[in-house]
């Protein structure tokens, strides 16, 4: 479960000044929900997501993630989570069983469940074929499966994906939306940050779009078609935001 609070961040920028990059932004996602958040490049949603993910201390509000404060309990917060950022990196030395093995021992797994983790997630995102070649020979959506099973391996009941599958073929983002789809289907809380409206429209329980920092529309992809009048979720976008720029 997640429950974001008035969550604010506001960074102090020499040149720009004050940048208020989230705004008052509250909302809920239930276990065995995904909920999408959706904005332009700079909205906010990767600074969403990293108040969420305890990266970053929240300027005002807070949030609980998996039951627990980000403010309060930060450590508890990790435990329970998986992030997986556009700067997630891999060891380019290590092969990827060896890069899922270190991440799951810094969890506080034993060998074995290591071992059973590392089977689990390779079959789910198709991953037997390379899991033991170094990471630094390998192609954008092999990375990408092997840092969301690094992320993955101590099994989080909370998942935040921020733009999971940016600059992946069809192939991998399809096995990757698929991935995700099963998570929330055994019952994780997950969060998806895209600009892909298939995705959302394949993915998402409900959705978030994020506007200058701000939460302008909220509600289930059928919700916000009626809302705005739009069967295209790529004008209910861009009715969304602009309905929020008029005000
Ligand atoms: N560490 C930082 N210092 C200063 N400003 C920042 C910092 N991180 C983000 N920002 C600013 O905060 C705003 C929100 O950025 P954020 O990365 O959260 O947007 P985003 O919706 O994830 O965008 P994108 O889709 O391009 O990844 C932007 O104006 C960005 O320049």
């Amino acid at each position: 479960m997640i429950n974001a609070r008035n969550l604010s961040k506001v960074f102090h920028d020499k040149k720009r000044g004050a940048i208020r990059a989230v705004d008052d932004v509250s909302f809920t996602c239930e276990p065995g929900r995904i909920y999408g958040l959706l904005g332009a490049n700079g909205a906010g949603k990767t600074t969403t997501l990293r108040l969420l993910a305890t990266l970053l201390r929240p300027t005002a509000g807070t949030a609980t993630v998996a039951g627990f404060d980000v403010l309060a309990e930060p450590a508890k917060v990790r435990a329970h989570v998986g992030f997986l950022g556009a700067s997630t990196a891999l060891y380019a030395r290590l092969t990827a069983r060896e890069m899922i093995a270190y991440f799951g021992r810094l969890n506080g797994l034993s060998d074995a469940a290591v071992r059973a983790r590392t089977q689990l997630l390779a079959d789910q995102l198709g991953m037997h074929e390379f899991l033991d070649r170094r990471c630094d020979k390998f192609s954008t959506g092999m990375k990408q499966k092997t840092s969301i099973a690094r992320t993955l391996v101590h099994d989080p009941a909370v998942m935040i994906f921020d733009e999971p599958t940016l600059g992946l073929d069809v192939m991998t983002a399809r096995a990757i939306v698929k991935f995700v789809r099963e998570c929330r289907d055994r019952g994780k809380t997950v969060i998806y940050s895209t600009h892909v409206m298939s995705e959302v429209e394949k993915l998402c329980d409900k959705v978030g779009i994020i506007h200058d920092g701000k939460l302008c529309a909220e509600g289930t992809p059928a919700e916000l078609r009626t809302r705005y009048g739009e069967q295209d979720l790529e004008e209910v976008f861009v009715k969304a935001v602009g309905t929020e720029e008029a005000a």
